[in-house]
């Protein structure tokens, strides 16, 4: 039993998902997804800004298999804070089959850093999305990136893509290869050619240190799941055709925070081909890609 009550709205993971039609490579990683307590063994933070549903290792594990992923990079969540003891607990019980990607304070210690770096984490995250939170200032910023630098880890940045434009100078100023989760979340409402995704696009080729996570095209997408979240493929498409050695696909289990449905993770899986075209586009993007940046 959990210490903790979900948030009234929140929205379980798929109890039973789909067998994806597309057949994953082996040895494709799933790129972003998240371990969410069990509460009971890994409280949530007191700072947390949403109470999710436990999602433990094991049945992110039991998804992978399931949907035929041979790895996962688990990204640390807001509802953990800095603390990253269930992060890490999954990467030590995973066989060498995840890598993790943290959240630190600046009081962390350099011990504290190499026992992440020795359980598998490879990056840390900074999150600048609003209603996650309070995001330290840039100053703080620089100074943990300064220093997650020297383990050559890199930078996980999660923001909205309104936001960029005053976030821009900053993001180009860090010193390490950073990863753009969910391809700045575009308004696809906008053109796919308009000035807002041209931003991103711009940031992506004038910084070949940056690349991004083609993902969630259930939070991204206007049209849904009836519609197979269409809207999303050309904004997908586009970043892969453009930057093919530095994109990555991730599932985002157990998709906190969903508030219109919970997306099938085997239809997400089904997305893949329609973003990555080729099988040489798709190996690169499930394998060669990913086994660079979190397992070389
Ligand atoms: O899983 C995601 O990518 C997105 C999240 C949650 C999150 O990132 C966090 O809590 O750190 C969201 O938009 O609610």
């Amino acid at each position: 039993m959990s210490n903790f009550v979900k948030d009234a709205d929140w929205l379980d993971w798929h109890p039973s998902p789909s067998k994806p039609n597309y057949t994953l490579p082996a040895g494709a990683v799933d790129a972003h997804c998240h371990v969410f307590g069990p509460g009971a063994q890994f409280p949530f933070a007191p700072e947390r800004k949403y109470t999710p549903c436990d999602a433990s290792k094991d049945q992110l594990w039991a998804l992978r298999d399931y949907l035929g992923f041979s790895r996962n990079v688990i990204v640390q969540a807001t509802c953990h804070g800095a603390d990253n003891r269930a992060l890490v607990d999954a990467l030590n019980h995973s066989s060498g089959m995840a890598r993790g990607v943290a959240t630190v304070k600046e009081s962390v210690s350099d011990a504290e850093l190499e026992a992440l770096h020795q359980a598998g984490v490879r990056g840390v995250r900074f999150n600048f999305v609003k209603r996650l939170v309070d995001a330290l200032p840039f100053d703080a910023l620089t100074r943990i990136a300064d220093r997650i630098k020297e383990l050559n880890w890199h930078i996980v940045i999660y923001f909205e893509g309104q936001e960029l434009p005053e976030l821009y100078d900053f993001f180009t100023s860090l010193p390490t290869t950073v990863v753009v989760d969910h391809m700045g979340r575009p308004d696809v409402s906008k053109p796919v050619d308009g000035p807002e995704f041209k931003l991103f696009l711009q940031l992506m080729r004038d910084n070949e240190h940056f690349w991004s996570k083609v993902s969630c095209p259930e939070r991204i997408s206007l049209a849904g799941p009836t519609q197979h979240y269409q809207d999303v493929i050309p904004f997908a498409r586009t970043v892969v055709e453009q930057f093919p050695d530095r994109v990555l696909w991730g599932t985002d289990w157990p998709h906190p925070n969903m508030k219109t449905h919970m997306p099938d993770d085997g239809q997400l899986v089904d997305m893949i081909p329609l973003f990555a075209p080729t099988v040489e586009l798709q190996r690169k993007l499930l394998i060669d890609n990913p086994m660079r940046l979190y397992w070389s």
